[in-house]
């Protein structure tokens, strides 16, 4: 079994490259099988998991996907299938996003149900009620969900009952060949749902208003292959800016900007951490001494519940009581059980976690129960006393692209290793290791 271990107590300083956005990549490879017509060149791809599983889709269903580096290129021009089996729904849940583009380009698209998750139960009913709106027949049986629509889906005015990023990625997709105008109100607003609508614009499409609660679709007839550069991870930069806060540190995050993270970036100023734009990134310093605040997650511009856990972790070390409200997803608080093997002081009441602050956290085996939680038990680790070790490293790996080695180049003790191997591969603080040895490993 493989296992992130941590030890804590040391400063974060230097800089750190933030990668193209695992939600924005997905939605945009899905995208691309729309074109029947050349090739799309997508720049700084993150090597994720997700992207590797989303290449199996694409490649299952015939249509060309190769990585090259942060470079993908997709070529979609030969017929496709349109089945996509529970294999790739149940390891990552976005390939549902390859209904919209199969069912708008064939008239045809079957896909396995995606189940509940560690975060809740996550149905696709907005995304059905949309392509049912612009004429599919939608049959759900024996697990999968089966679209048909006799010839070209039409437009259609669609209101979301909430503005679910799936379900507007997916219906401006289909939309994009639809015959006339679609308009999603109540859209998503995020700045991945953004990166797609001008992807798709790329291609040929005509979407405007994305970014707005109002996204207008004109259909087109055909899209072409395009070329696009992946906006940068709003999550994974908000990770590291929380890893400087935490251990009182400085950090440079490369490649991202202050406007795509808001909401984050102003609960962290009231806890006492600095921000400044710089040319080509932010700057993060963390404070000697954190404030404790509260947060309740809501859809973009809100508080983004990707980044809940990371800021439980950081408000376990804030002055003072706070409080976390999830309300975007039913069941987001499974890492305070892992927190809490910690010596976490976490109160769950209702939809609400009461974070004790001041926690003197203590060196734990834990597990990641999603790709976020594992992230905020690193974040934990890296003020904990002792080592922390990590173990579900498939959940990290799903959305942080090297994450060990860009904590090492920031001076975190930090090391990936293999069960059998731990105790050779060990060089964080190989003295201490060695006198602590019993304790570690056993
Ligand atoms: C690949 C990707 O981009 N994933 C992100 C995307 O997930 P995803 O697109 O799955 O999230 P949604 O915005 O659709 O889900 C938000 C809420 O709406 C509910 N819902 C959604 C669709 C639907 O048909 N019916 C319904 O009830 C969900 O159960 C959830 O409670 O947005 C989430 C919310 O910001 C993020 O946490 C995920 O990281
Ligand atoms: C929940 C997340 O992703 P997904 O929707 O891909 O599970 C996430 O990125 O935090």
């Amino acid at each position: 079994m493989e296992k992130i271990i941590v030890r804590g107590g040391k400063q974060l300083n230097g800089t750190v490259k933030i990668e193209g956005a695992k939600n924005a990549v997905l939605p945009v490879i899905a995208a691309s099988i729309i074109a029947s017509e050349g090739k799309s060149r997508l720049y700084e791809v993150p090597k994720l998991a997700d992207v590797y599983t989303m290449r199996e889709v694409l490649q299952h269903i015939n249509a060309d996907m190769e990585i090259h580096e942060n470079v993908v290129e997709v070529d979609a021009s030969r017929p496709l299938l349109t089945e996509a089996p529970f294999e790739y729904v149940r390891k990552m849940r976005a390939s549902v996003l390859v209904l919209g583009p199969l069912l708008a380009r064939y008239g045809h698209a079957k896909v396995a149900l995606p189940g509940g998750c560690a975060i809740g139960s996550r149905p696709i009913d907005l995304h059905l009620k949309g392509f049912e709106a612009m004429g599919a027949d939608v049959n759900v049986g024996n697990g999968f969900v089966e679209l048909s629509s006799k010839g070209r889906l039409h437009g259609a005015k669609i209101y979301l009952d909430m503005p679910s990023v799936g379900a507007t990625e997916n219906i401006m997709m289909a939309a994009a060949l639809a015959d006339g105008k679609t308009v999603i109100e109540n859209a998503a607003k995020e700045p991945e749902i953004v990166d797609l609508a001008n992807f798709l614009n790329k291609m040929g499409a005509k979407v405007v208003g994305a970014g707005t609660e109002k996204i207008k679709i004109e259909g087109v007839e055909k899209l072409y292959g395009a070329e696009h550069t992946i906006v940068s991870d709003r999550v994974e930069a908000g990770t590291y800016m929380i890893a400087a806060a935490i251990t009182g540190g400085d950090v440079f995050l490369e490649n991202t900007e202050l406007e795509h993270s808001s909401a984050l970036v102003s609960k962290m100023e009231e806890m006492g951490v600095q921000f400044f734009q710089e040319p080509n990134g932010i700057r993060v310093i963390g404070p000697e001494k954190l404030k404790a605040t509260d947060v309740k997650t809501l859809p973009h511009p809100g508080f983004p519940t990707d980044m809940q856990s990371q800021m439980m972790a950081l408000m376990l070390q804030a002055e003072g009581t706070s409080v976390i409200t999830e309300t975007v997803f039913e069941n987001r608080f499974m890492h305070v059980e892992e927190f809490r093997r910690m010596n976490a002081k976490l109160k769950i009441e209702g939809r609400s976690c009461i974070v004790e602050g001041s926690s003197k956290l203590q060196g734990a085996e834990v597990a990641a129960t999603d790709l976020r939680a594992g992230a905020a038990l690193i974040l934990a680790g890296l003020v904990a006393d002792g080592y922390t070790r990590v173990t579900e490293l498939k959940h990290i790996d799903r959305g942080y692209v090297d994450i060990t080695e860009k904590f090492k180049q920031l001076g975190a003790d930090i090391e990936r290793v293999k069960e059998p191997e731990t105790i050779i591969a060990m060089n964080i603080s190989q003295k201490v290791a060695e006198t602590e040895q019993s304790s570690i490993y056993s």
